[in-house]
């Protein structure tokens, strides 16, 4: 966008003026030339026929030649003096330039040429009366008044009607409609690869996607889960394609993309990544922190490393949940163990927070990520609004820490991302490869910008509607909703005022016989009065579910609600 008006240097446009301006003056001299012609055709007619003296012509030329070339010279001046100064001299008013030189000249030049006039009228008494001179000399007077006339009338016609060249202002600026700025997307986030959000009408048999590994397969099997939703079955052979090479490096060298995924609540995103992650590390041999998982609260991080204990179950991978639900001490012994020869980790997976994570990188010793090989950022959206501690930053100083600082072995160097060169390809190196999930993934590339993503590939999920053509074949058409619900689940909503709030709640649930109802209020503090207002109101089981809480007693609020003994 231009800030700033820059007045150029136009040279050549002035040449260009005085081009113009040469021409004018030589068409108006051909003018002039015109009228004092015709003006001695009109006298010799007058005169019965006696032709100009060969004086008269020079004089008459001399004339034309000195008005021309002052229409010439006192162009500039005459625009610029404006119509104004003209129309004074027109009616034999000074102006205020009046004593200039231009007008000195011009009265010299008229007083010669009645000089000359009176000269060769002297020449001619034997042939004319002196009715006829008296005649010629008022003749004269108007032809100068007329030649005085038509030059500004001439150069009044110009202004009226410039050229287009004299319009031209210097500096000055272009009247063009501003242009609106068209919001610009990258090409990941405008052309991203798109998954069917239907899900029933989707399903993908497990086995007919391909690279899953059999005993992973079992496992899926023995959840009852025989086909992969939508998403599932795109992100899936995506994570697994990109860590073909197990955590190091690709072939030749290159780095794996970073992969976004944005698709609905219940869309399956958790085993979007917790399959690919437990299928690359499955034949790991030293215990150490190869996956990362943060989200932005115990109770998602919880549910996530559920979903990790069940698919590492008999493989000797080991998850470790940080959320702050266990002291911070305990934590540490959860994840590093102290030996003679120095600390070693006792995770391999690790779901967290990023409060607490940001706690371990700082104040545990011998915590290293210097072996991470995924960062999977669950809920990416609330955690880009949220970046708490600055946690992101933490953990990416953290796995590029130098080897021997943390303490680990120098068996596989870690270089942060840069060209592929001879010398970063002579060690096996780790990349560390994003994995961002969302239900609504931001489409502001300054919120994106701030994950430091790596060529990014984007799945999202879209509705496809039939659409009835004109000529009644019918067509599958992808909508991009930004905001689309869950299948299955309806919205309504009632309008009501702020103080009737409660009490269509308690309608809901005594009239309406609702069950199982999970009401979120704005702050912890309404939810508090909200339950003590039900409470006293009695008749249906309610409880209170906040972090006004110890995390024991939310969880057996939320284990008591799963058994169906709450209502509210
Ligand atoms: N392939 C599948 N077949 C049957 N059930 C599945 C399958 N994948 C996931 N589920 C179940 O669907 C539910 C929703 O899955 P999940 O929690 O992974 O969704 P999500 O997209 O991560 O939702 P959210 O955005 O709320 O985290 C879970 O109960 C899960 O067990």
């Amino acid at each position: 966008m231009a800030l700033f008006a820059v007045s150029r240097y136009a040279g050549e446009e002035e040449d260009a003026d005085d081009e113009a301006q040469e021409e004018r003056a030589r068409v108006l001299l051909e003018r002039l030339r015109e009228q004092a012609k015709a003006r001695q055709l009109r006298r010799q007619q007058e005169l019965g026929g006696a032709g100009p003296g060969p004086e008269d012509e020079a004089a008459e030329g001399k004339k034309s030649a000195e008005s021309a070339a002052e229409g010439r010279g006192g162009l500039r001046k005459e625009r610029e003096g404006g119509s104004a100064v003209l129309k004074r001299r027109r009616d034999g008013e000074p102006g205020p330039g009046a004593d200039s030189e231009g007008d000195t000249e011009q009265r010299e030049d008229r007083s010669n040429l009645k000089k000359k006039s009176s000269k060769k009228k002297k020449r001619d008494e034997g042939t004319e009366g002196a009715e006829a001179r008296k005649k010629e000399n008022s003749e004269r007077a108007e032809g100068n008044q007329s030649t005085e006339e038509e030059l500004p009338s001439a150069d009044l016609g110009e202004e009226a009607h410039p050229p287009a060249s004299s319009l031209a202002v210097l500096g000055d600026y272009d009247k063009k409609p501003v242009q609106k700025v068209q919001p610009f997307l990258p090409h990941w986030l405008a052309q991203p690869k798109l998954v069917q959000k239907r899900i029933k009408e989707n399903l993908i048999p497990i086995r007919d996607v391909p690279g899953i590994h059999p005993r992973l397969l079992k496992k899926l099997q023995m959840n009852g889960i025989e086909s992969f939703f939508p998403v599932q079955a795109e992100v899936i052979p995506a994570v697994l394609q990109s860590a073909s090479n197990g955590y190091l490096l690709g072939q030749g060298g290159y780095r794996p993309k970073d992969i976004c995924v944005s698709a609905p609540t219940g869309s399956g995103k958790t085993l979007s990544f917790v399959i690919p992650i437990v299928q690359v590390l499955l034949d790991r041999v030293v215990c150490q922190v190869r996956a990362l998982v943060v989200l932005p609260t115990k109770e998602l991080a919880q549910q996530v490393s559920k979903v990790f204990n069940i698919y590492t179950d008999g493989t000797g991978l080991k998850v470790v949940l940080i959320t702050g639900q266990k002291s911070f001490a305990k934590e540490q012994e959860m994840l590093v163990q102290k030996k003679v020869t120095g600390y070693c980790s006792l995770a391999d997976i690790i779901v967290a927070t990023p409060g607490r994570l940001a706690d371990h990188i700082s104040k545990t010793p011998g915590f290293s990520l210097t072996q991470l090989r995924f960062l999977i950022i669950d809920e990416a959206d609330r955690m880009i609004d949220d970046m708490h501690q600055n946690w992101l930053n933490q953990v990416v100083k953290a796995a590029f820490q130098a080897e021997n600082e943390a303490g680990s072995s120098t068996l596989f160097q870690r270089t942060k991302p840069g060209p592929v060169t001879a010398a970063s390809c002579c060690y096996p190196q780790i990349p560390l490869q994003k994995l961002l999930f969302s239900a609504t993934l931001t489409q502001d590339p300054e919120k994106l910008q701030q994950l430091g993503l790596f060529q990014p590939r984007l799945f999202t999920s879209v509705y496809s509607e039939k659409k009835t053509l004109t000529d009644g074949t019918e067509t599958d058409q992808d909508s991009e909703e930004k905001y689309t619900l869950p299948e299955g689940l309806l919205q309504s909503y009632v309008p009501c005022d702020l103080n009737s709030k409660p009490l269509l709640l308690l309608h809901f649930m005594l009239t309406k016989k609702f069950t199982r109802v999970l009401c979120f209020t704005n702050s912890r503090e309404a939810s508090h009065r909200l339950f003590l207002l039900v409470q006293a109101f009695g008749g249906i089981t309610v409880a209170e579910f906040s972090s006004r809480l110890p995390p024991n007693e939310r969880q057996r609020t939320m284990k008591e609600f799963e058994q169906g003994k709450i209502q509210l």
